[in-house]
This record gives structure tokens, sequence and C-alpha cells, in this order.
């Protein structure tokens, strides 16, 4: 999972590890991966010169087990997926450590399976055309076997005789020879067109009668439909244009940057980005970003040593905004992080507060997740920290009423809004998901605002940006009381990241992955009447 997390907990890694799409041993920022590759599926030409492919001095048959067993072990994360819903980000990693499975094929299993994953919804309805039949009558493991297969002709442009024998002799190997020739005939079938073909007659399967362009995009830029729906209102509840659509959908099908946090009074940014050895470069929008190119995160002292965190930057913004929000009143001393696992923001927080001579009280519902904040807060001075504590936030307002000057609520949400760092997650969710976070999500809210004192600041948090989990969790807690204003959150977001920032006309904050470069997070600072 991200460095980040949202929803019910789900992943249990801490903040300093490495995340979706943030590991060493490669990269599958392309929507697929490198486009130059042998015969076996190897990078060379400019993927090999740029020193994104690990030169090894392994003989040909070595390299040969080598791309068999990363083509093995992409297919048993799109089982464990599947079969046991895992997270293709929690079991790839100790897999290619288990299996030694390292550099060059290291990376060509981690785009074969997080490009298949996140590209399923398009495979499918290639594959389902190409088997002239339904989803349904091909057994999992098959299907698995043909998107992969599909992944490396239409994705990474693996050469096509490669792509389908590879996946043939995996079909052979796991599942039986019958099933082996079903994949080469679909697989054949699939390879006979380009990508741009097949988006032209999966859009027009989609969209028949040519009125829907949404069930369009949704298709071929591999969305649930209700959740492209969900973003499209997203962007014009949020005064965007509809038209912006596909690039947000394009935008979730490429794996981001590792994005590091230095952590402010621990490490100073100028100190990380010596410490990446050219491997780094500023952030957009916050002082405290490192955008990473390449390589291990893990491999950074300060990393190891906590002093910094990988954090997307959408993250470290609203974190910052909150921080720099105006109080009503002098008292600026104890901080909450009402929903703080595994601790991401909270050591951020907890650093700004300390630069203040302010105190973090870090409060998380899951004991577990709580270990993760222990651990995420580690490196921070003791005074930082007033208490790391395993409570219901639901509960704070009532037991601690007008006690911080500032509160953090990144409530648990659906993550639609970092779709691009979780392959498989847009496929979980569904529409169910929000009611039952929805409550919780108020509930959360309407506590922060009776914790936090007259004057004092509540920033409402999500990493996603539909409007049932933001505008409208706002607005629904907001009418039932008359103690609270609604802060141009602009102003604040402007001072931490400069006056270029793109914002709407709104008061709250929608970032955008296609727009900002950042996780879709949302921001809403609110302040008590003195
Ligand atoms: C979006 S995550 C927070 C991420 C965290 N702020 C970070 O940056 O690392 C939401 C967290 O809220 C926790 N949570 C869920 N229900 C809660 C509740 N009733 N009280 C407190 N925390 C809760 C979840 O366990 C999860 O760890």
């Amino acid at each position: 999972m991200s460095a980040e997390e949202h929803g019910p907990a789900r992943s249990d890694r801490p903040e300093g590890g490495r995340g979706p799409d943030q590991r060493g041993g490669g990269s599958d920022r392309r929507e697929g991966g490198s486009d130059h590759r042998d015969a076996r599926g190897r990078e060379r030409g400019a993927a090999r010169a740029s020193g994104q492919g690990h030169r090894t001095a392994a003989a040909p048959a070595a390299r040969r087990r080598g791309t068999d067993l990363a083509r093995g072990a992409a297919f048993d994360v799109l089982r464990a997926v599947d079969g046991s819903d895992s997270y293709a980000n929690l079991v790839l990693p100790p897999m290619l450590r288990d299996r030694g499975i390292s550099g060059r094929d290291a990376a060509f299993a981690t785009e074969l399976a997080y490009g298949t994953l996140r590209l399923r919804g398009r495979y499918d309805a290639i594959i389902e055309i190409c088997a002239a039949r339904t989803l349904d009558r091909i057994e999992p493991e098959v299907l698995d076997l043909l998107r992969l297969g599909t992944h490396q002709l239409l994705g990474m442009r693996v050469p096509a005789h490669a792509a389908v024998s590879e996946t043939v002799g995996l079909a052979r190997e796991r599942t039986g020879v019958g099933s082996g020739q079903f994949v080469n005939a679909v697989l054949r079938s699939v390879g006979r067109e380009s990508l741009e073909t097949w988006l032209e007659k999966v859009g027009a399967a989609a969209d028949p009668a040519g009125t829907d362009p949404v069930a369009r995009l949704a298709a071929t830029e591999s969305h649930p439909t209700w959740v492209t729906r969900a973003l499209r209102e997203a962007l014009v509840g949020n005064g965007r244009s509809a038209e912006e659509l596909g690039d947000l959908l394009r935008a979730d099908n490429v794996a981001p940057h590792v994005t590091l946090v230095a952590r402010p009074g621990l490490i100073r940014t100028y100190d990380l980005l010596q410490q990446t050895r050219n491997a780094g470069t500023r952030g957009r929008w916050a002082s405290t970003a490192v955008v990473l190119s390449g390589g291990d995160p893990g491999g950074i002292p300060a990393i190891r040593d906590g002093l910094a965190g990988v954090q997307d930057e959408g993250s470290q913004l609203v974190t910052l905004a909150l921080a720099a929000a105006n109080l009503i009143g002098e008292r600026d001393e104890r901080w909450l992080d009402l929903c703080a696992g595994p601790g991401g923001k909270a050591a951020l927080l907890g650093m700004l507060a300390h630069e203040r001579g302010a105190r973090i009280v870090a409060n998380e519902v899951t004991p577990h997740r709580v270990r993760l904040v222990e651990h995420a807060l580690a490196s921070l001075p003791p005074e930082a920290v007033e208490e790391i504590r395993t409570g219901d936030g639901r509960a704070v307002g009532q037991d601690e009423p007008g006690s911080y000057d500032r509160v953090l609520v990144d409530a648990p949400c659906t993550g639609l809004g970092a779709l691009r760092r979780r392959p498989e997650a847009r496929w979980r969710r569904t529409p169910a998901d929000l009611s039952q976070l929805g409550a919780l999500q108020r509930e959360l809210l309407a506590s922060a605002l009776d914790a936090v004192r007259p004057g004092g600041v509540v920033g409402y948090v999500t990493c996603s940006p539909h409007l049932a989990e933001t505008q409208l969790v706002v607005k629904d807690v907001l009418r039932k009381r008359d103690d609270v204003e609604i802060l141009d959150a602009r102003s604040a977001v402007r001072r931490v990241a400069g006056n270029a920032i793109p914002l709407g006309e709104r008061h709250d904050i929608q970032l955008w992955p296609h727009v900002h470069g950042t996780d879709a997070m949302h921001l809403t600072l609110l302040r008590k009447h003195p």
C-alpha cells in the first residue's frame, strides 16, 4: 500500500517502507512499462542506456530462467489478489525476495503484475472479443494468464512471439496442456491488432450508440463505470471541465514517482536531496517534498533513520496547509491527529508542531496500526509527542471537548484519489462502501469539531475526490451546527505551495493527479467560532 493509507485498515506497512509502485527493482511508470524489450521481454536500447535496466553478465539460460520466474511471480500475484483478496504491493516484494528475483527480472515482474491489474478492465474487454465467450466461461487461472499475455502484447510491447509462447508455456505448466492451446489461440488473436485498434473496438462495444462517452472512457481507460461517473461528477463539482476526465483516468493508469518528505527539524530538504545522489528533484509544491526518478528509497540513510519518509506530495501539502491555517486566539500548543494510522501525516504534523513549541496527540482505532504510528513517530523528539493512543476518534469530541488547537481528520475513505498507487483498488471498491464510510466520516468530523477549541481549526482530509466523501460530508455536518465557519483553504495552500498552484473557485481544495501530479486529496479547513 502507499505511504498513506485510506479506508479501513488493510495494509500494515510503516510509512518509511515501500508502497505500491514504490519499490526498487524497476519502474512501470509508462502505462504498461518500457517499450524497448528484446525477444524475451528484457529491456534494451534507451531503457538500458538510461540505467533503468540492471546489467548482469548472466548467461542466456540464466536470463531465460529469470524471465520465466518473473512471469510466474506475476501470475502468482494475480492469483493471490483474485483468490485471497491480497494486495499486490504487499504480496509481490516479499515474493521477489523469497524467489531470488532481482534487477531487471524484478522490474519485469513488477510491470507485468501491476500493469495487468490496472488495465484489467481494458484487457478483459479485448479477451472477451477474442475468446468469443463471456469471461465467466473462462477458468479464473486461465483468465489471469490471458490478461498477463495481453499486457505483454499491448502494454509492454514484448515481441509477440515471446509474449505468446512464454505465456502458453506458463499455462501448460500451471493449468494443463488443453488450456495452453486456448491461451495460444486467444493471444494470437489479441496480437493481430494494434492497441489503437483494440481501443476503438472496446470503446465501440461499450458505447455502441455513440451516446455515452463516460462508458466508452471507462472501458478504454480501464476503470469501473461507477468510479468513472463519480470522477466526472467530482471534476464538475469542483469547477473543472468534464473534458478532463480522460486525462484523469490516464493519470490513474501511470504509477507515480516515489515522493519523499523531509521532516522539518529532522532533516533539511537540501540534505535529503544530497542523499538521493542525483536521483531526486524538489517537489513542485511542498517545500518538504523530494521526487525520486528511480532507485530504492529504503537505501537512503534519512529514510532508514526516520528523518524522512515516503509520502505523496498532496499529503504533505494538506498537512502543511493545516499547520499554516490562521487560528483565532493566542494558544497553539496541542494538536490532534484523530485518525493517525499508519502515521505519515502524524510524523510531519508532529515536527511542524514541534517547530512551534506545540505537541501532538496521535489517535488511531486499530491497535496494530497504532504500532505503525509508534514506528513512524519514533524518530521525533519526545517533547513533540504528547501521546500515541488507541481509541475511537468518534468519542474524542465528547471526552475532550474544546481541548485542541488544531485537529486533523484524515478520514477513512474509498481511496479513489490514489488509484495510481494501488493497482487492484479500483476493482475492489463498490458503491456500497460509500454509505458505510460516509456515516463514519460524518461522525469523525463532528467529533473533531467538538474536540477543537473555539478559534481552533479542523482539517478534513480524504484521499478521494468523491463528492459523497468530501463536499457532502462537510455540508451535512455543518447543517447541524452553527459554531463553525469554512475557511478559505486556498490562502493556506498558497502560503505553503506558492501562488502558481492552480486552485479552483471554491474555498476547499481538491488536488488532481493530472493537474498537480499528486493523489486526488481533498482538504476543507473549518474554524470554530471564538
Ligand atoms: C486515511 S487513514 C489515515 C492515514 C494517516 N493519516 C497517514 O497519513 O498515515 C484512516 C485511518 O483511520 C483509522 N480509523 C478508522 N476508523 C476510525 C475511528 N473510528 N477512529 C479513529 N481512527 C479510525 C483507520 O484505521 C486508518 O488508519
